[in-house]
């Protein structure tokens, strides 16, 4: 679904951040990205989502080489691939209901076919007395699970997030390793980028580890 071939990544005149890198994200695999801080890891996952594109080498996404795909073609097919950026992004003029649906009234969907499946989620991500409230009344973690939900509704093709239990507490961060591993078994591809030790033992999954610029990755 996603593959990497010799991909380097410099920001400006700056070092190589990234260096060969060589993989691929089947599409239904479940992996965990870590690395030590500043390895590079945010930046690989932008990569990943094309909002950067590499310095050097080949990233084929859903079998079109980013280089070349026109940027008007890029929001069609980002809408495939579900984000949760470290920083949330949320939109702070619509509630949380609002946030989370948004990917699916972005598509044009009728809110009769969704309303169910975002109050659902919503309260499986706890966050069910939240839905009418705006995002900067939200604690830290309220926003997480709020930016995890928005990523999650429409069921996309792959899942990126960056630190997704950063700030929740072992148990909520158990629930939502849950709701990832159930959205995979959906079919979704997701890829977590983590300093969480304790989240990845918790998983039999793949481990791509960054480190010095490079990836090594343990099936
Ligand atoms: N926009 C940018 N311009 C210049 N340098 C950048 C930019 N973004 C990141 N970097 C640098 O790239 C390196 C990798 O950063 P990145 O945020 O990808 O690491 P990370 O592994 O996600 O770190 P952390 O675990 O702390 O979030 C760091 O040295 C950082 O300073």
């Amino acid at each position: 679904m996603i593959h990497f071939e010799n991909v380097g990544l410099r920001y400006g005149m700056g070092p190589e951040i990234l260096r060969d890198l060589t993989f691929d994200i089947p599409k239904r695999s479940f992996q965990f990205l870590t690395g030590p801080s500043g390895a590079g890891k945010t930046t690989l996952l932008r990569l990943l989502f094309m909002s950067l594109k590499p310095t050097r080498g080949l990233i084929r996404t859903f079998g079109r080489d980013v280089n070349t795909i026109p940027p008007g073609e890029l929001p069609m097919l980002r809408r495939r691939i579900g984000i949760v950026f470290q920083d949330f992004r949320l939109l702070d003029h619509l509630t949380t209901y609002e946030n989370v649906a948004l990917p699916l009234r972005v598509r044009g969907k009728d809110e009769i076919t969704y309303k169910t499946d975002v109050l659902e989620l919503l309260k499986w991500v706890g966050l069910g007395d939240r839905i009418n409230v705006l995002p900067p009344v939200l604690s830290g973690g309220e926003k997480q699970r709020a930016a995890i939900a928005r990523a999650l509704i429409d069921r996309p093709e792959v899942l990126l997030a960056d630190e997704p239990t950063g700030n929740v507490d072992p148990p909520m961060a158990r629930r939502l390793l849950n709701l990832f591993l159930e959205l995979n078994r959906l079919g979704t591809a997701v890829v977590i980028a983590t300093h969480d030790l304790g989240l990845m033992d918790q998983v039999e999954a793949r481990r791509m580890i960054l480190t010095g610029g490079h990836l090594d990755i343990y099936e």
